[in-house]
């Protein structure tokens, strides 16, 4: 199936919530157009973006025509009803197995992320970058405790199973946040031995934080 799109995504190169957003357009075979927006220039607080999203919070999907989805979440959910038979599809079809990987992946998305997010980090850390960094340390350390333990039961070839879902497709920027900000990842063999085998999937690699359009230079992988 091709699918003859007409989207924009918001989007920042490394923006955690963006690039999960990029990992499931890749997956569901949707083209779209990137439109980078700087966040630490500030571009997301200024009137042009805040006319797009009155959140100022990156991704936005834009659908044309004047409609846009502003939560990560609600837009891979929206892709994957929109598009089910293209790509893969990211959520089991029995109600159960739908639940179980809905509720790992929000785990993340709503339990682990927005506690470490930029706005919180520069509240905590009020111009102390090391107290900011240390507290998203805390917080993703705590999450991932427990998210280990869920892979461990969950998890095959990838987290759920051994088919891709929408879990595998929040893990990777949620595993880059823990090496930036220092979190031992030793303590996580399955969340590693994961996203070492998500990291070398052609839609993945294409997501990343190091192949995006607005990525520098000096953080640009071939
Ligand atoms: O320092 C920067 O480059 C600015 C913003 C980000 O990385 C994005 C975040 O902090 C939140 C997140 O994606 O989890």
């Amino acid at each position: 199936m091709v699918v003859d799109s007409n989207l924009t995504l918001y989007s920042y190169w490394r923006s955690s919530c963006s690039w999960r957003v990029r990992i499931a357009l890749n997956l569901k075979k949707i083209p779209y157009s990137y439109h980078s927006v700087n966040l630490l220039k500030g571009e997301h607080l200024r009137p042009e973006f805040l006319s797009v999203n009155p959140r100022s919070f990156l991704p936005v999907l834009s659908l044309g025509g004047g409609a846009n989805l502003a939560d990560s979440m609600a837009i891979i959910e929206y892709i994957e009803e929109k598009y089910p038979d293209s790509g893969i599809p990211l959520l089991p079809k029995s109600p159960e197995a739908r639940a179980v990987v809905r509720s790992l992946a929000y785990y993340v998305s709503s339990g682990i992320q927005p506690l470490q997010n930029m706005n919180v980090m520069k509240r905590v850390g009020a111009g102390d970058s090391a107290k900011a960094a240390a507290h998203n340390k805390h917080f993703i350390t705590i999450g991932f405790d427990a998210l280990e333990k869920e892979l461990e039961r969950s998890a095959g070839k990838y987290a759920v199973g051994d088919e891709l879902s929408l879990v595998d497709v929040v893990i990777p920027a949620q595993v880059y946040n823990a090496i930036r900000f220092g979190v031992d990842m030793s303590k996580y063999p399955t969340i590693s031995r994961l996203n070492a085998t998500l990291e070398k999937i052609p839609e993945f690699i294409a997501a990343d934080a190091w192949h995006q359009p607005d990525t520098p230079e000096n953080e640009r992988r071939s």
